[in-house]
């Protein structure tokens, strides 16, 4: 598929670029990076065998499509340095936040596609959401096509989704490595190895998680799942008492929430 650039090389950029080099979505020689770091371009170049520029402008001008992939804070600034930005070159932004109008305002009236990925696109099971601009909608094919390789791709029907989107499944891997740790901190407490508490976590989590998506085609929900675990009076339901007692709802709803709101905010900076 022609190249692809990543303005920005990190942790989000290296998911998305380790997973389309293994599905063979792109060849090394059609990806190209940019960063403010020489450490960085030389990690990137010489652990994918990809191409690395110092300079933004040069990934811009080598490539058929650009991915925005800076901190939000300052993608402003980085877009202002973009002198003559082609009308026609679609970028995918994945900055938290950052809405298509102030690209458009900063680069003209061009192609642009949000994506709010994640990282376990690293591993090939990424989950994302998109939405385009009226003259990014042509490239919609393309960027599904980018993002569902490495993982499952969903169209929004609004833009301001992309602030829900964001704070459920682009930050959502990390609230579930947070239980993970939980998890693990607890059995290693009552007394198990931190290696076997470890491989039973990551286990459970994983075969949880591929029992949830094969039932729910089933028309099963994670809470029919749940009541099939928790036999009455059992060990299961005790646990869950104390997860209800201490009000696990509402602290992932405030937990769910505050993150939108800062993606919100990111939309100001
Ligand atoms: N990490 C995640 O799980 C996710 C991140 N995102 C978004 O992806 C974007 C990048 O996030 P991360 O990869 O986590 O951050 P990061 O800090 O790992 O990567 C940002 C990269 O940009 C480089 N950079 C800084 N200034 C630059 C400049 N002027 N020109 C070129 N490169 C420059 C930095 O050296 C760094 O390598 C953010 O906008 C974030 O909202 C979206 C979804 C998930
Ligand atoms: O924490 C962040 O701001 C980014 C966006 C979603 C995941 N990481």
């Amino acid at each position: 598929m022609a190249t692809i650039g990543f303005i920005g090389a990190g942790n989000m950029a290296e998911a998305i670029i380790k997973g389309l080099i293994s599905k063979k979505v792109y060849s090394c020689d059609e990806i190209n990076i940019s960063d403010i770091s020489d450490n960085r371009l030389d990690y990137m170049k010489s652990a994918y065998g990809i191409n690395a520029f110092k300079y933004n402008n040069l990934v811009v001008s080598s490539s058929d499509m650009a991915v925005l992939a800076v901190k939000p804070q300052i993608a402003g600034e980085v877009l202002e340095s973009l002198d003559d930005f082609p009308c026609d070159k679609p970028v995918i932004s994945i900055a938290a936040g950052l809405k298509i109008k102030k690209i458009t305002d900063l680069l003209g009236d061009i192609p642009v596609i949000r994506v709010m990925p994640n990282t376990p696109a690293l591993v090939g099971w990424g989950a994302a959401g998109l939405f385009a601009n009226k003259k990014g909608e042509k490239h919609l094919p393309d960027a599904q096509k980018i993002f569902s390789a490495i993982g499952e791709a969903f169209v929004l029907s609004s833009e301001e989704d992309m602030n829900i989107v964001t704070a459920l499944s682009g930050s959502g891997p990390a609230y579930f490595f947070l239980f993970m740790e939980e998890m693990i901190n607890a059995a290693v407490e009552l007394g198990l190895d931190e290696k076997t508490a470890s491989e039973l976590t990551m286990q459970t989590a994983l075969g949880a998680a591929m029992l949830a998506k094969h039932r729910s085609d089933a028309g099963e929900k994670p809470e029919d799942l749940r009541r099939k675990v928790a036999s009455p009076g059992g060990t299961t339901e005790a646990a869950l008492k104390e997860l209800e007692n201490n009000q696990l709802g509402a602290i992932v709803m405030l937990a769910v929430s505050r993150a939108k709101q800062r993606s919100e905010e990111l939309s100001e900076v």
